[in-house]
């Protein structure tokens, strides 16, 4: 139901009640409830309280004269004031001014209200006992509900509550013995709205709200009415107080209490806005203010719930409770840690020749760009050796292909087996490999290629035809020392051409780089 049509209008101080704004009652309903002369009405002087409350400041002055108008009022609101709750062992207040002043506004424009509690219309079948003592625990739970939740609106929404089922008297008042008739009663709720929306088109959520504007209490309050009977959520903490109030009256209430707590205390497990800690301390200070606020409301006290047997239940809920978020917790720790290793292994799998299994091209010159930058900035030694296997097309013509990358396979284990740790050796492309020696001179790189060469010479690399293929590798050596090298790139290029000098000299040997030599000097 959209709750912004409720208009505000009452509590900015319009002279009338602004049911206009209301959601629309069906015709036929509303003509009859405007021509309904019994209708639950409030007395003059609680009329006059609202009054004032609806003016721009109210003064305590202004409630004390219009209390004190009503001798009956006045003796409620001083019993009230001197009550345990609000009197908290200071000395007996005994005029309107001092009893206002001492329990507030709030609780002042409530006790006006509640004294104006409608009296029953005809029907016995109305349980008005019952719709009282569930209106003031669901009042009172309410209110202590928003303590903790909502703690301003604490008193508003005692009232709210407290009116919330109103207009389930004004359907009676309206339509007699056929409201009663049809309904299943009231002690399923959730029947007796469904009864309604079936009989009349709505329920008595917006009847009761279509009331109280026309007494005139606060817009926000009928807007509340209506929204108490919505499901319970997360999110507004005002709307979960009014709408969780009704149901902890129905299980305090219920023939089975223990097993209708129960129930509410598991749906409400779900929800992150309550904590069940906090829900045992409402429901006993709850059990502790309802004999006297069925004294101050003049109805029998409510039977008093097994508070012991909720207690276990809550206990076990908690406990639940955290299993759960345990389960969650290690759940969550192990979707990271799969997470976590499904991102090494991509990382693994980006920095990685497929082939060999060595460094790839992109990883090898990222670490390169890295290490040269480091070895400029300290003046510390850098070398890479530059590896390329000989006449590698004829071992692919005459072998295959497949015979090929095996060769590399076995070539690039065994580069890796040789290198040492804080070397990178990788796949540069082809037949070609590259090993970056970080703080290393030429002398050491040039042993390294000598080991490679003499590996080679020592190891076939694979069996072809049953004999032992060997194969030989052209190697260029490039220090940082041997040049002016103006990045990364350069020094790989620098052991490129040793390489090919290699090559050119007939393959299967070791060439460092050499500065060209500048002709004019
Ligand atoms: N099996 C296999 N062969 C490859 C791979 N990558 C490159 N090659 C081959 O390596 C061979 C390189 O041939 P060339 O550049 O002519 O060099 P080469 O035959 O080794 O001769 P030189 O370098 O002059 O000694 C080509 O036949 C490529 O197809 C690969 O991943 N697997």
């Amino acid at each position: 139901m959209p709750l912004d049509r409720i208009s505000t209008a009452a509590h900015d101080g319009a002279t009338g009640p602004a049911t206009s704004d209301l959601p629309p009652l069906p015709d036929a309903l509303r003509q009859r409830l405007a021509d309904c002369r019994s209708l639950p009405s409030l007395p003059a002087a609680a009329a006059r309280v609202i009054n004032i409350a609806r003016s721009p400041e109210p003064r305590l002055a202004d409630y004390a004269r219009a209390i004190e108008q009503d001798p009956a009022l006045t003796l409620r609101l001083l019993s009230m004031a001197n009550s345990a709750f609000y009197s908290r062992g200071g000395n007996p207040v005994t005029n309107g001014l001092d009893a206002v002043s001492r329990i507030g506004l709030d609780a002042t424009l409530t006790a006006a209200l509640s004294f104006g509690l409608p009296r029953p219309g005809s029907s016995e079948a109305l349980e008005y006992e019952y719709l009282c003592q569930r209106a003031v625990i669901a009042a009172s739970a309410a209110q202590e509900l928003a303590q903790h939740l909502c703690p301003h609106e604490a008193g508003q929404l005692f009232t709210t509550a407290l009116l919330q089922d109103i207009g389930i008297l004004a359907l009676e008042a309206v339509d007699g013995e056929r409201y009663t008739d049809h309904i299943p009663g009231i002690r399923q709720h959730q029947s007796l709205v469904d009864a309604e929306l079936a009989l009349y088109g709505c329920d008595h959520a917006l009847v009761g709200a279509w009331l109280a504007l026309s007494w005139g209490v606060p817009g926000p309050m009928a807007a509340g009415i209506i929204a108490s009977h919505g499901p319970l959520i997360d999110g507004d903490p005002h709307c979960l107080c009014l709408r969780l109030s009704c149901r902890i009256a129905d299980c305090w209430l219920a023939a089975d209490s223990a097993s209708a707590f129960s129930i509410l205390l598991r749906q409400l497990a779900s929800l992150a806005s309550l904590d069940i800690v906090m829900l045992m301390t409402v429901m006993q200070d709850l059990q502790h203010r309802l004999p006297s606020l069925a004294k101050l409301f003049e109805i029998t006290c409510p039977p008093a719930i097994d508070s012991l047997h909720l207690l276990a239940e809550a206990k076990e809920l908690l406990f639940e409770q955290n299993l759960r978020m345990t389960m969650r917790l290690a759940e969550q720790q192990r979707e990271l840690e799969a997470l976590h290793a499904s991102h090494v292994a991509l990382d693994e799998q980006h920095r990685t020749d497929h082939l060999t299994q060595l460094a790839n091209r992109t990883w090898l010159e990222k670490r390169l760009d890295q290490h040269f930058e480091c070895a400029r900035a300290a003046d510390q030694p850098l070398s890479v050796i530059f590896i390329d296997l000989d006449h590698f097309k004829r071992i692919n013509d005459r072998y295959g292909h497949r015979f090929g990358d095996e060769v590399l396979i076995h070539f690039a284990a065994a580069l890796n087996n040789m290198v040492r740790e804080s070397d990178i050796a990788g796949r540069y492309g082809g037949e070609e490999f590259l090993v970056i020696m970080p703080n290393t001179r030429r002398q050491y790189a040039s042993l390294l290629a000598d080991r490679i060469r003499e590996y080679l010479a020592t190891q076939p690399l694979a069996r072809a035809d049953g004999e032992a293929l060997h194969v030989t590798a052209s190697i260029g050596i490039a220090d940082l020392e041997d040049g002016d090298f103006d990045c990364a790139a350069s020094l790989v290029d620098a052991a490129d051409q040793a390489m090919y000098g290699v090559k050119r000299g007939g393959r299967d040997g070791v060439g460092h780089y050499e500065e060209p030599t500048n002709p004019a000097s």
